[in-house]
């Protein structure tokens, strides 16, 4: 299609554009003579600064991925209020109706490594950044309203099991369904994974959910306590695992192409946001813990309530610069939203930065497309890995100081972020209400098959704890979890992949 934004990208350069765009240079910016660059054969190769920077550059090219989420769509518009919600949080993106922010967005599936399988069956991550004029806000969550488990302990145990095996460099179904199994909590989530919404039909018709519950505050600092939700305009759309299974073998690239083509044909892709709301007595008097990231806050109780909504309406102009080098945080908050009081929050303020610091360097927020557009930036940092930009100038390095320094700003009405006291996890009525009430008798036959799929890989003990949990979370769903490993109905798919589709 010579109209496809994705595929035609560069002839589309062309085209815009009058003839070569300037003289060719070495990285130093001296012109590149024609010999240099077309012939080494009978020269001297030490000469050729054209060959040198070329080939040495080149194999410094790549920098870690992301240790998960590492494979990603993403593209760049704005937030816009559209309801007034300046009574429970005073933070200035939301000051007012009509008013618009800058965002970058990234989605990503969770285990995918960077050049794998887009259509593979993994959750998704949805990574918004505000760039507000308080600073960035970043709201980094997944395309499922819960999370895998509640203590954050787990998160490196659960990122192994799921990533390849040391021994065989395989994803490994046994590891997969020994933590599933250990930790039953996780099941709540990977009901979600292993129904419908597993494979999302592109990031355009993609739920997102903040899943922590955060606390925000309003002018007079009194508190309220928000779930944000994403909602796809142009509705959700999941794919079955055999067209998944077929696409992948076409175009492992299928969601990254579909948001880049739709952006550049101008069919920008749109998202209602809202929040659940509670009041402090909510919180005390829900009968549960709603900061436990593995469940859900019922929509029954906690109705949704409009905010605004978010578009998409730039693709990158270069991938790795815009994209790659995005550095989301969940500690990146702005005044009047304090975040989740809860210990997976309190362990992802460190876990991205530090990833950061490992991935892109010491100056991770001063790559433009982290640093915050509307604000001068004086953190009193200096030096370190480039790039360091201005490096804040002349102004004084450190704080306090005497010199007209940058001063902080006072709050009167100060909030802190509340304490609580946390349970061990316990969703399995939640598990329940999902497989009965909100999956149709349809998407329960798919669910069993695609579970079957990847357990019927796993080994004979695992199998069995699997079943007794599945049975605690329905009968029905246990005893067709038994009855399909038991039947040799299973022998015929390719579970050796683990719980990928491919
Ligand atoms: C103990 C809990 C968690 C830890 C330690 C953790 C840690 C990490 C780390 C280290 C990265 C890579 C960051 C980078 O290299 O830039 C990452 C990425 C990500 N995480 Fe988490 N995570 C946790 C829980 C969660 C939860 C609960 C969510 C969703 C609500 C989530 C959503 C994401 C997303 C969307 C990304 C990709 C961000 C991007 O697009 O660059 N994570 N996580």
């Amino acid at each position: 299609n010579e109209n496809d934004p994705a595929g035609q990208q560069i002839l589309i350069f062309k085209e815009k554009t009058k003839g070569p765009i300037g003289v060719m240079t070495t990285s130093a910016g001296a012109p590149i003579e024609y010999k240099d660059a077309t012939v080494t054969l009978n020269s001297n190769l030490i000469f050729n600064e054209y060959f040198m920077d070329s080939l040495t550059h080149l194999v410094r090219e790549r920098i870690p991925e992301r240790l998960v989420h590492a494979k990603a769509g993403g593209a760049f518009g704005y937030f816009e209020v559209t309801h007034d919600i300046t009574h429970i949080c005073k933070a200035k993106l939301f000051s007012r109706i009509g008013k618009r922010t800058p965002i970058a967005a990234r989605f990503s599936p969770v285990v995918v490594e960077r050049g794998g399988i887009d259509t593979s069956r993994d959750a998704r991550g949805f990574a918004l950044k505000f760039y507000t004029e308080e600073g960035n806000f970043d709201i980094v969550g997944f395309n499922t309203p819960m999370y895998v488990y509640k203590d954050p302990l787990l998160f490196s145990t659960f990122v192994r099991a799921q990533k390849r095996n040391p021994a065989t460099n395989l994803i490994d179904g046994n590891m997969l369904w020994d933590f599933l199994t250990l930790r039953p909590e996780s099941l709540h989530m990977f009901l979600l994974v292993f129904g419908d919404r597993g494979i999302p039909d592109g990031y355009r018709h993609m739920p997102g959910f903040g899943i922590h519950t955060f606390e925000v505050v309003n002018e007079h600092g009194e508190k309220s306590f928000v779930r944000f939700h994403f909602t796809p305009n142009a509705g959700i759309k999941n794919l079955r695992s055999e067209e998944a299974r077929k696409i992948a073998a076409v175009d492992p690239d299928y969601a990254t192409r579909d948001l880049y083509r739709a952006i550049g044909n101008g069919d920008f892709p749109s998202w209602k946001v809202s929040i659940q709301v509670l009041s402090l007595d909510d919180v005390k008097n829900a009968g549960f813990d709603v900061f436990d990231v593995t469940r859900v806050l019922p929509l029954d109780d906690y109705p949704l309530k409009p905010v605004g909504i978010f578009v998409l309406n730039k693709n990158a102009i270069n991938y790795f610069a815009e994209i790659e080098q995005l550095a989301f945080n969940p500690a990146n908050l702005v005044p009047g939203i304090l975040g989740g009081p809860d210990k997976v929050f309190e362990a992802r303020r460190l876990a991205y930065r530090d990833a950061q610091y490992y991935r892109l360097g010491a100056n991770f927020n001063r790559i433009p497309v982290n640093c915050p557009i509307q604000v001068k930036v004086l953190a009193y940092n200096r030096d370190g890995r480039p790039p360091v930009k201005d490096n804040e100038k002349d102004t004084p390095n450190y704080y306090p100081n005497s010199y007209n320094g940058a001063e902080a700003y006072v709050d009167k009405k100060r909030a802190e972020l509340i304490e609580i006291y946390q349970d061990d996890p316990n969703n399995f009525h939640q598990a329940t209400e999902l497989y009965v009430n909100e999956m149709t008798k349809d998407e329960r036959s798919r669910l069993v098959e695609n579970i079957l799929y990847s357990l019927g890989g796993a080994a004979k003990f695992l199998q069995e704890r699997a079943v007794k949990l599945f049975s605690i979370i329905h009968p029905d769903l246990g005893d067709r979890i038994a009855e399909g490993l038991a039947s040799n109905r299973t022998k015929h798919y390719h579970y050796d992949d683990g719980y990928f589709v491919y």
